[in-house]
C-alpha cells in the first residue's frame, strides 16, 4: 500500500523535498482529492484537472511565493489551492464564508494576483516583473498561466506586445488545451491547432513579438515540464512556453464531455456520473428564455444576429448558434469586439442581440458609449448574469450595470420582471428600436411556468402596477419583484414595477409622488447610482419632499455564497424586506 503523499504536503516547500520520481503518484492523488471535493461541493472540475501536473511542476521548480505565479482566470487553481496550505479547508470553497473559488490576494499569498475575469494574467505578471526589475531583485521570476482562450482576449495581446519590448524576467505558459467553457474559436485557435500538428511553423506569431517561444510540450508528462522550467529559468528576457494539455484529465466523462464538465454540478465521484436535480415542471431558467425564444424571433425576422463572448452555453444562445450557425457569432473572450461588432451589423441595418454577462459588460464600457451609445445604434444588450449570482463571488456578481449604464445617454435599460417579461421586451426591441437598449436579468431559474406565451408589445417606458395598497408605495425594478411580492402578501402596501430604469415612467411617478408619503425603492443592483439614485433625482427635479427608502446592495463588494444567504445577507430576501416595510408602514 503506497504512503499517501498528499497529506505530507502543506505548503510548495514541503513539496519540492519531493523525490521527483514521486511527483506522478502526487499528481495522481490530487487529481482524486480535486474529483472527491468537487463531485459534493460543485464548483469548476474540467480545468483543474488539466492542470494537475503543470501546478505541481510550477510549485516543485518555482521559488513560490517569492517567485510570482499568476493563474488567468483562476478557475483552475484548485491544484494551487491544495498545495498551498489550503488543503484542509478546500471543502469549503466557494461557500459562504470559506475559500474563494479563484485566487484571492485576501486568501494566501500565493496568490499573487486576485483574478476570474479572463486575460488579466500578462499584464499583472508584467507589472510585477517591472517592478521587481526596479527594485533590484533580479533572480525574481513572474509566470503568467493562460489558457488558450484566455489568450484570445485583446487584454491578453496588449500584455504581451508590452512585454515583448521589455527584457525583465517574464514566462508566459500558454495551457492548450483547445477549448474555453465551449470550443475556442477563431483564427488564433486554427494557428494553435495547426503548430500541434505540425502543419505550421512553431509559433512564430509569439517570437515575431519578441518571445523566446518554447514548445509545444506534453502538459501531462511532470518529468518534460519540470526540465523546460529549469532550463527557461535561466533564459533571460520574455518567455513563452506552449504545454498541451487535456480538460477534464484524469477523470474520463470529464474528457469526453469537457463542456459539461467545465462545472458540472454534483456528480459521483467514483462513476464521474452527473447527478441531476430534477427539473421537472419547474421555472425555466432565464438564460433558455432567451435561447429560445431568439430562435422564435430570428426565424421570423431575418434580420436579427446572435452574438456572445465566449458563452454560447451560459447564455443559451447556443440554441440559434445550432439552428442558425451564419448569423449567431461567438467571437471568444471579446467583449469589447463583440460590443463594436454588433455596432458595426447595426449601421447596415441588421438586428444584433449582444449577449454579455453584466459582469463581463464592465470590460466593454468604452465601446457601449463610444461604438453604440454616442452613434445612437439600436444594438439590443443581454445581460445574463445580473444582480447576485452566488458562489462565483465578488469578481462576478452583475450589481453594478444599472450604475455604469444609467449615465449613458440614448441608452434604454430593462429589467424584466419574469420571463413573459423577458420574452416580450426582446419582441418589442426587434421590432425596431430608435436607441440601443440593455435588458438585464438574473442567473437561473426564473418565476413562470407557462412563460411561452404569445408576445406582446411592450409600450417603451411604461411601468406597472402590481398591488394596491396605501401609504407606502414600493418600486421594484427587475426579478427582485418576486422577493417583494413575497414580502406584502399580508400587507396594504402598493407596489410597482417600474420595468425601465431609463426612460423612468414619469406620468407614473408623479402620481406615486402625489399619493404616497414614502416610497421605497428596491433592486438588486448597487444602491451607488442604481434605480433608487433614478427615482432620487426625479424627486429632486421635480421638488417633491416625500421620504425615499433606497434598498439594495450596499457600496461592498459581496463574497461569495448561495444567492438565497447572500440576498438575505444584505436585507434583500422576502422575510427581511417584510419587517422593513413593516417598519415604515405606521
Ligand atoms: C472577461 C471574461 N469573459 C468570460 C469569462 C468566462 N470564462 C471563464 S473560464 C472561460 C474559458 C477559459 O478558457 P481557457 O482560457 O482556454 O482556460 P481553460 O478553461 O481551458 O483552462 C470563460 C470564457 C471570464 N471568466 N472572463
Ligand atoms: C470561471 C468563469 O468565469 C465562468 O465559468 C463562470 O463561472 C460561469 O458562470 P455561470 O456558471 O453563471 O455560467
Ligand atoms: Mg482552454
Amino acid at each position: 500500500m503506497q504512503k499517501s503523499l498528499l497529506h505530507t504536503i502543506h505548503t510548495p516547500k514541503e513539496l519540492r523535498l519531493l523525490n521527483q520520481k514521486d511527483l506522478p503518484q502526487l499528481a495522481q492523488e490530487l487529481r482524486e482529492f480535486i474529483i472527491n471535493i468537487v463531485a459534493t461541493k460543485e464548483g469548476h472540475l474540467g480545468a483543474s484537472l488539466g492542470v494537475v501536473e503543470l501546478t505541481i511542476a510550477l510549485h516543485y521548480v518555482f521559488n513560490t511565493p517569492i517567485d510570482q505565479l499568476i493563474w488567468d482566470v483562476g478557475h483552475q487553481a484548485y491544484g494551487h489551492k491544495i498545495l498551498t496550505g489550503r488543503k484542509n479547508n478546500f471543502h469549503t470553497n466557494r461557500q459562504l464564508g470559506g475559500i474563494s473559488g479563484f485566487p484571492n490576494r485576501n486568501e494566501s499569498n500565493y496568490d499573487t494576483f486576485g483574478v476570474g475575469h479572463a486575460s488579466t494574467s500578462i499584464s499583472a505578471a508584467l507589472g510585477m516583473a517591472i517592478a521587481s526589475k526596479l527594485k533590484g531583485e533580479f533572480e525574481k521570476q513572474h509566470i503568467a498561466v493562460i489558457g488558450d482562450a484566455s489568450i484570445a482576449g485583446g487584454m491578453a495581446f496588449e500584455g504581451l506586445n508590452h512585454a515583448g519590448v521589455t527584457d525583465t524576467n517574464l514566462l508566459v505558459i500558454l495551457n492548450d488545451n483547445a477549448i474555453g467553457i465551449d470550443p475556442s474559436v477563431g483564427a488564433l485557435k486554427m494557428y494553435l491547432t495547426n503548430v500541434k500538428k505540425g502543419t505550421q511553423k512553431r509559433n512564430n506569431i509569439i517570437k515575431a513579438l519578441n518571445f523566446d517561444y518554447s514548445g509545444p510540450i506534453d502538459g501531462h508528462n511532470i518529468n518534460t515540464i519540470i526540465s523546460e522550467l529549469k532550463r527557461l529559468k535561466k533564459v533571460k528576457g520574455p518567455k513563452f512556453l506552449h504545454v498541451i494539455t487535456t480538460k477534464g484529465k484524469g477523470l474520463k466523462q470529464a474528457e469526453t464531455d469537457q463542456v459539461k464538465y467545465h462545472a458540472p454540478g454534483l456528480f459521483d465521484a467514483k462513476t464521474g456520473e452527473l447527478i441531476v436535480k430534477s427539473g421537472f415542471n419547474q421555472p425555466p431558467k432565464y438564460q433558455d428564455v432567451f435561447g429560445f425564444t431568439i430562435v422564435e424571433l430570428a426565424k421570423l425576422n431575418k434580420k436579427i444576429i446572435g452574438i456572445t463572448p465566449a458563452m454560447p452555453t451560459g447564455s443559451s444562445l447556443k440554441y440559434m448558434m445550432d439552428i442558425m450557425p451564419d448569423r449567431a457569432f461567438d467571437v471568444g473572450i471579446a467583449e469589447q469586439h463583440a460590443v463594436t461588432l454588433a455596432a458595426g451589423m447595426a449601421t447596415q441595418g441588421l438586428i444584433p442581440f449582444c449577449n454579455i454577462y453584466s459582469t463581463f459588460l464592465q470590460r466593454a464600457y468604452d465601446q457601449i458609449i463610444h461604438d453604440v451609445a454616442l452613434q445612437n445604434l439600436p444594438v439590443i444588450f443581454c445581460l445574463d448574469r445580473a444582480g447576485l449570482v452566488g458562489e462565483d463571488g465578488p469578481t462576478h456578481h452583475g450589481i453594478f450595470d444599472l450604475s455604469y449604464l444609467r449615465s449613458i445617454p440614448n441608452l434604454i435599460i430593462f429589467a424584466p420582471r419574469n420571463e413573459v417579461e423577458l420574452r416580450n421586451i426582446m419582441y418589442t426591441a426587434q421590432l425596431g428600436l430608435k436607441h440601443p437598449i440593455a435588458i438585464r436579468y438574473p442567473r437561473g431559474q426564473g418565476v413562470t411556468r407557462n412563460w411561452k406565451q404569445a408576445f406582446t408589445k411592450i409600450e417603451i417606458g411604461k411601468g406597472t402596477q402590481l398591488k394596491k395598497g396605501d401609504k407606502l408605495a414600493i418600486l421594484s425594478i427587475g426579478s427582485i419583484s418576486k422577493n417583494v411580492t413575497e414580502a406584502i402578501i399580508d400587507l396594504q402596501v402598493s407596489h410597482y414595477d417600474l420595468r425601465f430604469v431609463k426612460p423612468l415612467d414619469e406620468t407614473l411617478l408623479h402620481a406615486i409622488f402625489k399619493n404616497y408619503e414614502t416610497i421605497v425603492t428596491i433592486e438588486d443592483n448597487s444602491i451607488k447610482g442604481g434605480f433608487g439614485s433614478a427615482i432620487s433625482e426625479f424627486a429632486s427635479e421635480n421638488n417633491y419632499k416625500n421620504t425615499i427608502k433606497i434598498l439594495g446592495i450596499p457600496d461592498v463588494f459581496i463574497e461569495h455564497g448561495d444567492v438565497g444567504t447572500l440576498q438575505k445577507s444584505v436585507g434583500l430576501d422576502a422575510e427581511n424586506l417584510k419587517k422593513r416595510f413593516s417598519l415604515l408602514y405606521r
